[in-house]
């Protein structure tokens, strides 16, 4: 039976190396899948992952249908044997039903990748809606780690290192990035509900001021 996963996880814990190694295995065997992607930081049109492998892909852009883009492809001539979405929380929840009907309709695989909540902790629109969707949600077993070594559940948006909670919800960044910059840090659920980044952990621990306790 095809099906709809949803590959979720924090930012940086391996999911569009997933998508690029599933497609791989497939191109390998003589598939040919139709790759969606929105707003990678790569550029437009591209799949990447931090492990350096990129590969072109159809960027989905606003209000865009994506069942009737694979209806149109195969009634071109083209093949679609599967469907890979990375950043699939870019998605609107009306594309998020687009896909679970390429599965239904269509009888194809779908393979969505992407991180359940934003900065906040609250759930990206799409992703909600692959949650509600999906056949499976398979949680990626390479674990990202917050710097206190637990496993990291949550990410958190940073500004020269301290956590940020006022912003859009969508801002394109990564994990690794000066101190100045926006940037990101996954941390586990304690150090987020606490603000806590590895920069002000660090300050902490060397401030004379701050007792060894600290709980709220
Ligand atoms: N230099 C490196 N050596 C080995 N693994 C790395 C290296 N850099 C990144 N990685 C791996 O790549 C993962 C990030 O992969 P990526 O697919 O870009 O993540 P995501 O799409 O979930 O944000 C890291 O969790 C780590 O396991
Ligand atoms: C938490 C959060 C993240 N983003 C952006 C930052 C990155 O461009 C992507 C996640 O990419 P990854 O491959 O999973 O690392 O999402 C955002 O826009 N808003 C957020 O709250």
């Amino acid at each position: 039976m095809p099906e709809l996963v949803f590959f979720s996880g924090t930012m940086d814990c391996g999911k569009s190396t997933l998508a690029l190694q599933i497609e791989h295995n497939r191109s390998a065997r003589g598939l040919q899948g139709i790759i969606f992607t929105r707003d990678d930081r790569a550029g437009e049109g591209k799949l990447s992952s931090r492990l350096g492998l990129v590969r072109d892909a159809v960027e989905v852009a606003d209000g865009q249908d994506l069942y009737v883009y694979v209806v149109d492809q195969l009634s071109q001539g083209g093949r679609a044997d599967y469907v890979i979405a990375d950043e699939a929380q870019f998605l609107v929840p009306e594309q998020i039903d687009q896909l679970a009907r390429v599965v239904d309709d269509l009888g194809l695989d779908v393979y969505a990748f992407g991180i359940t909540t934003d900065f906040r902790s609250k759930l990206f629109p799409g992703s909600q809606r692959l949650v509600e969707l999906a056949d499976r949600v398979e949680v990626l077993q390479v674990e990202a780690l917050c710097w206190c070594g637990a496993r990291a559940t949550h990410n958190a948006r940073t500004v020269g290192g301290e956590m940020v909670v006022e912003g859009a919800q969508v801002v394109v960044g990564d994990v690794n990035h000066s101190a100045d910059e926006i940037g990101y840090e996954v941390l586990c659920r304690r150090h987020h509900r606490r603000r806590m980044t590895a920069a002000s952990a660090r300050a902490a621990a060397l401030s004379p001021d701050v007792l060894p306790v600290a709980s709220t």
